[in-house]
């Protein structure tokens, strides 16, 4: 139930395990830290991260009378999750699935689950451009505020595969609101120094060739990895850190967009 969404931010990624499931969990902590009522929808079917990074993973779904009732991060009701996560058995479970019943699950996903009113909606796709993509960006076609946001690394090869992210999107008319790096290199806990490990600059300079905004560049910070796990948003864990920053000024740059764009 899109409804009573006001703005839904798909999270993209080209290439596996390059954070887009940190990236999602951190940026709806951020929005909640803010005030915004958000809602987490993972549509990973076949690698559902996002229970485990916020601590939610012997938590279940239930059916209410009017679809599916999320699990909600805290009391006051401020992050609700879906993901197919909570309706397996055990982590170890996996889901082996053809096209059609994925296909079914995700409109389920959008369909059946009662949000409340939200201000935004963050989902988290898999990587790739698949079957889940294409039904996701088919159903939020109708939503008028609705943006992609595309997740890299530094890397040469990660890069390559935004580059069709960014066509998949053109393709499918959905809006990019920009690219962010991740692991832009290796911020020390003690020191702060940041040490470039891989190339530098690629998301940058992808996004001035597209004309497309950039977000950020998010250091790899072991203490972002530790807040995985916890459900801890950085912004409130590691107020002056990078990563905080980053965040913030991501959200800052989204509610200030006319559109969600
Ligand atoms: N900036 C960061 N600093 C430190 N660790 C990070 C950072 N970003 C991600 N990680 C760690 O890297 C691992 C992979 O991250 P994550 O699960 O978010 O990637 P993903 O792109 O969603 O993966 P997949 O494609 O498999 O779903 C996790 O262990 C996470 O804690």
């Amino acid at each position: 139930m899109l409804d009573s969404v006001k703005r839904v931010i798909l999270v993209l990624s080209g290439k596996g395990g390059v954070g887009k499931s940190t990236i999602s969990t951190q940026l709806a902590l951020t929005l909640k830290e803010r005030g915004y009522k958000v809602g987490l929808l993972d549509i990973d079917l076949c690698g559902p991260s996002v229970p485990y990074l916020l601590n939610l993973e012997n938590q279940s779904v239930h059916q209410g009378p009017e679809g599916w009732i999320p699990v909600y991060l805290d009391n006051e009701q401020r992050l609700g999750v879906m993901s197919i996560g909570f309706l397996l058995n055990s982590r170890n479970d996996a889901v082996v699935w053809r096209g059609p019943k994925k296909t079914s699950m995700i409109k389920q996903f959008l369909e059946d689950v009662c949000w409340q009113e939200l201000d935004f909606l963050v989902i988290d796709t898999p990587p790739g451009t698949s079957d889940e993509h294409i039904t996701v960006m088919e159903n939020l076609r109708q939503v008028p505020q609705c943006g992609a946001l595309i997740v890299t690394t530094p890397q040469e090869v990660a890069i390559e595969d935004v580059r069709k992210e960014i066509t998949f999107c053109k393709k499918t008319g959905i809006p990019i609101l920009g690219i962010i790096e991740n692991m832009s290199g290796y911020q020390c806990p003690n020191c702060s120094e940041c040490t470039n490990i891989f190339s530098s600059g690629g998301g940058q300079s992808l996004a001035d060739i597209a004309k497309i905004p950039f977000m950020g560049s998010v250091p790899i910070d072991p203490r972002v990895g530790k807040l995985a796990g916890q459900g801890l948003a950085a912004v409130k864990e590691l107020p002056d850190s990078t990563t905080s920053k980053i965040f913030s000024e991501l959200v800052n740059i989204l509610a200030d967009a006319p559109n969600g764009q």
